[in-house]
């Protein structure tokens, strides 16, 4: 199996071809520079023999059909395998559900990105693979960034969005308590392309949210455009976000962008909207992209018979979906944010 990796240095395809597990995990090293651990089916980890400063977790797939940022990190992985670049901080990436992959399906039996912080274990319990695969991410997560306590932790939940955004790539910064919002961060992402933020003001169960609150990590659930088929992405649309994410591994220090409020967009997420009843039913037209802004006391939606009004000024709307279990978000609600604390 080593073998196979080494010859063909693609990850993705030593995944997709043992998709639920792997025989063992091994580890081996490139030259004298760096060490690779295989630790489970679509996770790897590269440990520069150097010091190093930062602890970074690139994770894809954790929906199955969003394959830009799955295609954008496997080459990351085959051109640190293949030595053309050569890691200067630790990295773990994960490739977050290989089944859903295969399938070309956001999820097999239930939306991975709601089962974590522990949430695979509540109501049904452990039950599907995909409960047992996100304890498992949780598990691997909480054992790269404890191997250091004094190393900045980063984490890009990449993904990519159902609909178009009139935003095209943008990032959810979770709920942090305590702690400023990162403006080095904000900066950071911001010449990544991704130049428009959403702060999240209450706990949730993504992965993003897990590393930000287990770990203190800089975490975030990173949009880098609409959902398209493996093939079918224009990569030149991700050249920006890869060549940043490159120099972040490959660099021991990047030069600080200072914050600049006017090359960003800044979104407060007002409310999430839950759905309650079955009959949940969005007023807007099918197709209304991200970031459509609506006034206040327009309809965005019925259920049960009662209207859900636009309580703002003006709200934008983004991750519309009607198509979710009761109990779920239906869609996230924004609001500006002029006064956010950024450090
Ligand atoms: O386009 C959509 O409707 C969903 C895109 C997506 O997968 N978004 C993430 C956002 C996670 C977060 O709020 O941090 C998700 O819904 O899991
Ligand atoms: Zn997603």
């Amino acid at each position: 199996m080593l073998s196979n990796l080494l010859k063909d240095q693609d990850f993705l395809a030593y995944t997709l071809a043992n998709p639920d597990k792997i025989d063992g995990c091994f580890d081996f090293m490139l030259g004298t520079h760096t060490h690779v651990d295989v630790l489970d089916t679509g996770v790897i980890v590269f440990t520069p023999s150097q010091n190093s400063t930062k602890d970074i977790v690139l994770s894809s797939a954790i929906h199955g059909n969003e394959t830009a940022p799955i295609e954008m990190c496997n080459q990351l992985i085959h051109d640190l395998l293949s030595e053309k670049i050569i890691a200067k901080q630790r990295c773990l990436f994960l490739i977050g559900n290989p089944a859903a992959i295969i399938n070309q399906t956001r999820f097999i039996d239930e939306n991975m990105n709601r089962l974590f912080s522990g949430a695979h274990s509540k109501g049904e319990g452990l039950t599907h693979p995909e409960r047992h695969r996100a304890k498992a991410l949780e598990q691997h997560v909480a054992d790269f960034f404890n191997a250091n306590s004094d190393h900045q932790r980063i984490h890009y939940d990449l993904h990519t969005a159902i609909r178009a955004s009139k935003h095209e790539k943008f990032a959810i910064y979770p709920y942090r308590p305590g702690r400023a919002f990162s403006a080095e961060q904000i900066m950071f992402l911001a010449t990544c392309g991704v130049d428009t933020m959403l702060f999240h003001h209450e706990p949730t169960t993504t992965f993003s949210y897990y590393s930000s609150q287990q770990f203190q990590a800089d975490a975030f659930t990173v949009e880098l455009g609409k959902v398209m088929p493996f093939g079918q992405n224009d990569m030149s649309r991700f050249t920006q976000t890869h060549t940043m994410l490159e120099k972040l591994i490959t660099e021991t220090a990047l030069a600080p962008v200072e914050f600049d409020s006017s090359k960003v967009n800044l979104y407060k997420v007002s409310r999430s909207i839950n759905k309650h009843v079955e009959d949940f039913a969005f007023s807007f037209a099918g197709d209304a992209e991200n970031f459509s802004a609506f006034s206040q006391g327009e309809v965005l939606a019925t259920e049960g018979g009662v209207e859900i009004k636009v309580e703002h000024p003006q709200e934008a709307i983004v991750f519309p979906n009607a198509n979710v279990p009761i109990g779920q978000r239906t869609v996230l609600c924004l609001v500006p944010a002029p006064n956010e604390s950024i450090v």
